[in-house]
């Protein structure tokens, strides 16, 4: 399976009418601290808005109601798989991306042969207070050669300058939050990222 280079994480379903229309085509809908009939509300309008964007939707988290909604894409954390329902996701045909941070995240994550791996946090992160150290390149390099020829997603702390280090450490997708949605101008900079992404991931 093959993902776009440019994986953009957003916290509300207002981004995406902000940011399909510059050519964002891997989204994953990331929401805390909202009600279930919120969040479902805010999963049905992702999967409408992707559908006729021709973009691919990630739901993260909540599984039951992306399986509910018929979405086909969700990314589960290591505390997440303690209790989704992986073989129902899998026989409605839908994908998973799981977390790792450490060699024996990895071990567990790869016995549910996910459709991609991601790593992190690659650089430090201000999004959320996280108990790992920053991977850096060296592991990403490593995770690549642990994984192939599952995808593998790098994330944390990614800016478009840090695209030509994570790329070449192999990287297939670079995951964003606050480069993109916390910008002073997000239509630009996901522009920019799409430019740098696809300029790398074509060589
Ligand atoms: C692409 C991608 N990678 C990692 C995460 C983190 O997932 P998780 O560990 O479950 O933490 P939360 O995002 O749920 O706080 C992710 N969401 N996406
Ligand atoms: C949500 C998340 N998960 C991570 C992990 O390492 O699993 S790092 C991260 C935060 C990504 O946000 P930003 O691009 O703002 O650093
Ligand atoms: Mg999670």
């Amino acid at each position: 399976m093959k993902l776009d280079p440019f994986y953009l994480i957003v916290d509300d379903v207002s981004w995406l009418r902000r940011l399909l229309p510059m050519g964002v085509r891997l989204v994953q809908l990331r929401i805390k601290d909202r009600s279930d009939p919120e969040i479902r509300e805010q999963v049905v309008t992702a999967r409408r808005l992707c559908a006729r964007a021709g973009a691919c939707l990630i739901v993260n988290d909540y599984w039951r109601i992306a399986l509910d909604e018929g979405c086909d894409f969700v990314h589960l954390g290591q505390s997440d798989l303690d209790e989704a329902d992986v073989p129902a996701l899998r026989k409605a045909g839908v994908r998973i991306g799981i977390s790792t941070h450490s060699p024996d995240e990895l071990e567990r994550a790869l016995t549910f042969k996910p459709d991609y791996i991601a790593l992190g946090p690659v650089y430090p992160t201000t999004l959320k207070v996280m108990p790992w150290a920053p991977q850096g390149l060296a592991r990403v390099a490593e995770w690549k050669r642990l994984i192939a020829p599952i995808p593998l997603v790098a994330i944390g702390g990614l800016t478009v300058e840090r695209l030509p280090g994570i790329f070449r450490a192999g990287a297939d997708s670079a995951a964003v939050v606050s480069d993109v949605i916390r910008h002073a101008t997000p239509e630009t900079r996901a522009r920019e990222w799409i430019e740098a992404t696809r300029s790398m991931a074509a060589k």
